[in-house]
């Protein structure tokens, strides 16, 4: 388990002390993903350096696999950070050691005989699927192989707790699946905590299980991934599922923000409010996601005013949330400038760009 609590982190001191942490609360169980999701300068690479011993908190407290590290001296540091392991964005290979040499490196420093090395290299690139791979250099292989490597050189020691910093920037969509694929393979068979730090919200959506909104230095929302995505008001669940209602002429029209989560909701749900309730519904943005294995989905419908009570009836039976949003503001002659929309307009664009 990794645990986080009170956490805060100031660079320097004086009149140049910069506090980039604030109160930062954290907990992410064995044999799961929480990804932690913030703006560029949000303070997620200090957290996860506050989390793998490379910075000492301020204040607050961190507990890694059972063990309080927070204050524990530098010899016993080094033991501490065994239960660690680390995947950086690039993978940090070394470029003149073959793919086996560099998984080895951890091992070296824990002088294993050259058989028990040879044996546990073997093993664990054959846990990341590169188990005929072990003589190529890192130019040789792809960046999601690169990374393979990283990911078996970072569980070399056996860690109960795995971090992931940017581990998927920078590759392709298909090596940035089967990294998460492998993450998630990881986690399950290795019972690991893995904590992943991301700015990218296909990553969290895929592989994640709990997620944390950092900004400016304090998680301003967090909970499981299957939580969000259903809650209509969370700004994390909007980029995680964003949904971008076309502008349309709705005159006469009430217009209904739509959140569900499950296996209950029907996939043909639209076709049945037409066929099995009369409606006439006019379907404006509709995403639908698997997360956490159940679907997931979010729309923005429009019925006629006098319709709505049947509408919020047959989707609540679905178990579909219905809100209703703002009227639109009325058309303005051609001169005039518009008013602005209402506040709780807010767009899912305008949402992701403050989360991301
Ligand atoms: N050693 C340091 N000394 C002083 N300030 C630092 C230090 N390390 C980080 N900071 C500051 O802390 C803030 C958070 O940085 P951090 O790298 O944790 O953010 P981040 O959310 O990981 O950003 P990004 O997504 O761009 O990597 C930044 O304003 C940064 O300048």
């Amino acid at each position: 388990m990794i645990r986080v609590e009170k956490l805060h982190k100031t660079f320097g001191t004086g009149t140049r002390a910069r506090p980039v942490l604030h109160d930062v609360d954290l907990t992410i169980a064995q044999g799961t993903i929480g990804a932690v999701v913030g703006p560029s300068g949000a303070g997620k690479s200090t957290l996860a350096r506050c989390v793998n011993l490379l910075e000492r908190p301020t204040s607050g407290r961190v507990r890694v696999a059972g063990t309080d590290v927070t204050d524990l001296p530098e010899r016993e540091l080094r033991d501490a950070r065994r239960a660690i392991g680390t995947v950086f964005q690039s993978a940090n290979l070394l470029r003149r050691r073959t793919a086996a040499q560099n998984v080895a490196m951890p091992l070296r420093y824990l002088g294993v005989t050259a058989r028990e090395e040879k044996r546990r290299v073997a093993e664990l690139l054959e846990r990341v699927g590169l188990a005929d791979r072990a003589a190529d250099y890192p130019a040789q292989l792809s960046g999601g192989q690169r990374q393979r490597v990283g990911i078996a050189r970072a569980l070399a020691l056996r860690p109960k707790v795995l971090l992931s910093d940017e581990a998927t920037s920078g590759l392709d969509p298909a090596a940035t699946r089967s990294v998460l694929a492998l993450l998630r393979e990881l986690t399950t068979d290795l019972d690991l905590a893995i904590l992943l730090i991301t700015h990218e919200m296909e990553v969290v959506r895929e592989v994640a299980d709990t997620a944390a909104l950092l900004r400016e230095g304090r998680v301003v929302e967090s909970g499981p991934v299957r939580q969000l995505v259903a809650d209509p008001h969370s700004a994390l669940g909007n980029a995680l599922l964003p949904d971008r209602p076309v502008s349309r002429d709705r005159r006469g029209l009430g217009t209904w923000r739509l959140t569900y989560q499950g296996h209950a909701v029907p996939t043909d749900w639209l076709t049945r409010l037409g066929a099995d309730h009369g409606l006439d519904v006019h379907l404006l943005s509709a995403t639908v996601e698997e997360i956490a294995g159940r679907a997931a989905g979010r729309a923005t419908v429009a019925v006629g005013h006098d319709r709505a009570e049947e509408l919020t009836a047959a989707l609540g039976g679905w178990g579909i949330h219905a809100e209703p949003l703002p009227e639109p503001p009325s058309p303005v002659p051609a001169d005039e400038p518009a008013a602005p929309g209402p506040a709780s307009e807010t767009t899912a664009e305008t949402v992701e760009e403050a989360v991301v």
